[in-house]
C-alpha cells in the first residue's frame, strides 16, 4: 500500500527568494479548482480506500500540489535550464518545450536555456552533438510540427558523463521529456548530482503515447494518437463493409498497455474485437477467438478487429524475443500472425474472406497535438517550470484526478499502468463490441 514516505517530495534547499509570481498568488486559496502550496492532495479517492488505513484524515497520504510558489529556490537572473527530450514520439513534445521555455522567460525572466540533441546521447562528447539555445522566438511556432524539435533517442547513456556535461554547460534545471526509461535514466543522473554534492533539480514531464505511466489521468498525446487511431478504424470498418465477408483488422501501439486500442475503439464504437496485452486469449476452440469471428462473419457478413500490439504474444512461437537500445522487449508482429490466421480459419470453413489490415503503426504519434493537448501540454510545462524553480527534484509533474501534483520518480517507475480487465474501461469496451468477457 502507498505510504508517506512513497509520496515524499526532495526539494534542494529553503525557498528564500521573492517569486516573480508572488503577487498573483496574493489571493488564491485551495478551493474546488485550485490548492494552495501548502495544503495536501489526498491520495485516496474512496472512503473505503482511505477507510482501511484507520488514521485521521492529516495522516492519510497525501500528494503534493503543483503550481507556483510564493518563494522559489533559484534566482531567475542567474538560472541556466537544459532540456531533453528521450524515447519514442509523442504527439506534444513541441509544446511542452514551448511551454517550458515561455514560462520560463516570460514569467521568471530565466534567460539561459539549452536544449540537448537527440535524447541522452545528447551530453555525451563522443556522439558531437551540439546543443541548442532556446529563446521564445525560436519555439514561438514548434508547437504547429510533430516530432520533437531536438530530436530524441532510445539506448543507454552513462549517467557520470551526462551530469559532467550539466557541470561544463553549469546548468542549474534539467527537464527531460520521457516515459518509464527517460525517468529511470534521470532517477541515475540525481544519484551522480547528489554524489558530487551539486544543486541540480531534475524534473521530469512524463511522456507515453501508449498512457503505461501510472497515477496520472492521461499521458499528454494520448488524446491526439488514438484519435489518429480512430481513422483506421474508420477505414477498416468500411473495407470490412464493402466486401463480402468482409474483416477490417487494425494493429495498433501499445507494448504492454491497450489504452490506445480501448479508447480508439470506444470513440469509434465501429468495432466487433478489441484484443489487448491485459486480456490474454484462446484463439482456437468452439470459445476461442476464431471460431467467434467465423460466428460473426456468417450472422453479419463482415468484422472488424483492433488489436493492440502487445496482444497475443504468447502465440508468436517463430519469433525471438531480442531487446531495442534501450532494453525493451521487441514484439512479435501479432498484426500479420492474426491476419493470417483468420485468412485461414475461415477460408477452411469455407467461409468467403476478405482481410483487410491496417497498421498505422508511427503515424499515430508523429502528428502535431490537438488543441486538447496542446493546452495540457502548456500547463503541464508551467507546472513543471513551478517546481523546478521551488527546487523540487527527482519528481514528475503530473495530473491526477484533475489536480497537478508532485509525483516522485520512484513511484512513477514502480509499476506501469494498465487496462484493468475488472475496470471500467475494459466493461465499455465489452459494452461497446460485444465481445465475451473471455475467449478461452
Ligand atoms: N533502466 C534504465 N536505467 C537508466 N536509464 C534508462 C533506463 N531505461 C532507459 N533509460 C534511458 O532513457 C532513454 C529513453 O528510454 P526508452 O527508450 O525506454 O524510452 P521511454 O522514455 O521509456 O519512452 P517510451 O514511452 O517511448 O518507451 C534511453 O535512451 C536511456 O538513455
Ligand atoms: O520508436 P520505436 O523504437 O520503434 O518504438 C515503438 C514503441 O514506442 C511506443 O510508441 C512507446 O513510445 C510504443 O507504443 C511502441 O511499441
Ligand atoms: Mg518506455
Amino acid at each position: 500500500m502507498i505510504g508517506h514516505e512513497d509520496l515524499a517530495v526532495r526539494t534542494l534547499g529553503p525557498c528564500r527568494i521573492d517569486s516573480p509570481l508572488a503577487e498573483r498568488l496574493a489571493a488564491r486559496e485551495t478551493t474546488q479548482h485550485s490548492v494552495v502550496e501548502d495544503d495536501r492532495i489526498l491520495f485516496d479517492d474512496t472512503i473505503s480506500m482511505a477507510g482501511v488505513r484507520g488514521v485521521p484524515v492529516e495522516q492519510l497520504p497525501s500528494l503534493e500540489p503543483g503550481g507556483p510558489r510564493k518563494r522559489i529556490y533559484f534566482d531567475p537572473a542567474k538560472t541556466r535550464v537544459g532540456i531533453v527530450t528521450c524515447g519514442g514520439l509523442c504527439p506534444g513534445l513541441n509544446d511542452v518545450i514551448r511551454g517550458l521555455v515561455l514560462e520560463l522567460c516570460r514569467h521568471y525572466g530565466v534567460r539561459r536555456i539549452v536544449g540537448f540533441r537527440n535524447g541522452y546521447r545528447g551530453f555525451i562528447p563522443h556522439y558531437g552533438e551540439d546543443v541548442v539555445d532556446l529563446s521564445p522566438e525560436v519555439v514561438q511556432h514548434i508547437d504547429d510540427e510533430g516530432g520533437t524539435i531536438l530530436g530524441t533517442s532510445r539506448g543507454m547513456q552513462d549517467p557520470e558523463d551526462i551530469v559532467d556535461a550539466l557541470e561544463r554547460l553549469a546548468i542549474n534545471i534539467l527537464f527531460v521529456v520521457g516515459g518509464d526509461g527517460t525517468i529511470r535514466g534521470a532517477m541515475e543522473v540525481v544519484r551522480v548530482i547528489g554524489e558530487r554534492g551539486l544543486k541540480i533539480a531534475v524534473v521530469g514531464i512524463p511522456k507515453t503515447i501508449d498512457n503505461d505511466i501510472p497515477y496520472i489521468d492521461q499521458s499528454f498525446g494520448f488524446q491526439t494518437a488514438m484519435s489518429e487511431a480512430t481513422k483506421s478504424i474508420h477505414a477498416a470498418s468500411v473495407e470490412a463493409r464493402s466486401a463480402p465477408g468482409g474483416v477490417g483488422l487494425v494493429k495498433l501501439m501499445g507494448r504492454h498497455s491497450g489504452f490506445i486500442a480501448c479508447y480508439s475503439v470506444l470513440a469509434k464504437d465501429d468495432a466487433d474485437y478489441v484484443l489487448i496485452p491485459e486480456v490474454p486469449f484462446a484463439l482456437h476452440g468452439e470459445r476461442g477467438f476464431l471460431e467467434h469471428l467465423r460466428r460473426r462473419v456468417e450472422d453479419r457478413g463482415h468484422a472488424v478487429v483492433v488489436v493492440a500490439e502487445g496482444a497475443g504474444q504468447e502465440h508468436i512461437d517463430e519469433h525471438e524475443p531480442g531487446r531495442d537500445a534501450s532494453g525493451n522487449v521487441r514484439l512479435g508482429d501479432v498484426g500479420r500472425l492474426l491476419r493470417r490466421l483468420i485468412t485461414e480459419h475461415l477460408d477452411d470453413a469455407k467461409v468467403e474472406n476478405n482481410v483487410r489490415y491496417f497498421d498505422p503503426s508511427y503515424a499515430i504519434r508523429s502528428v502535431p497535438a490537438n488543441p486538447y493537448d496542446s493546452a495540457y501540454c502548456l500547463r503541464l510545462a508551467h507546472a513543471a517550470v513551478h517546481a523546478a524553480m521551488a527546487g523540487r527534484t527527482e519528481v514528475i509533474v503530473a495530473r491526477r484526478r484533475r489536480r497537478f501534483v508532485h509525483i516522485p520518480m520512484a513511484l512513477a517507475v514502480s509499476r506501469r499502468n494498465h487496462v484493468d480487465p475488472l475496470g471500467d474501461l475494459w466493461m465499455s469496451v465489452l459494452e461497446a463490441t460485444g465481445q465475451p468477457v473471455r475467449f478461452e
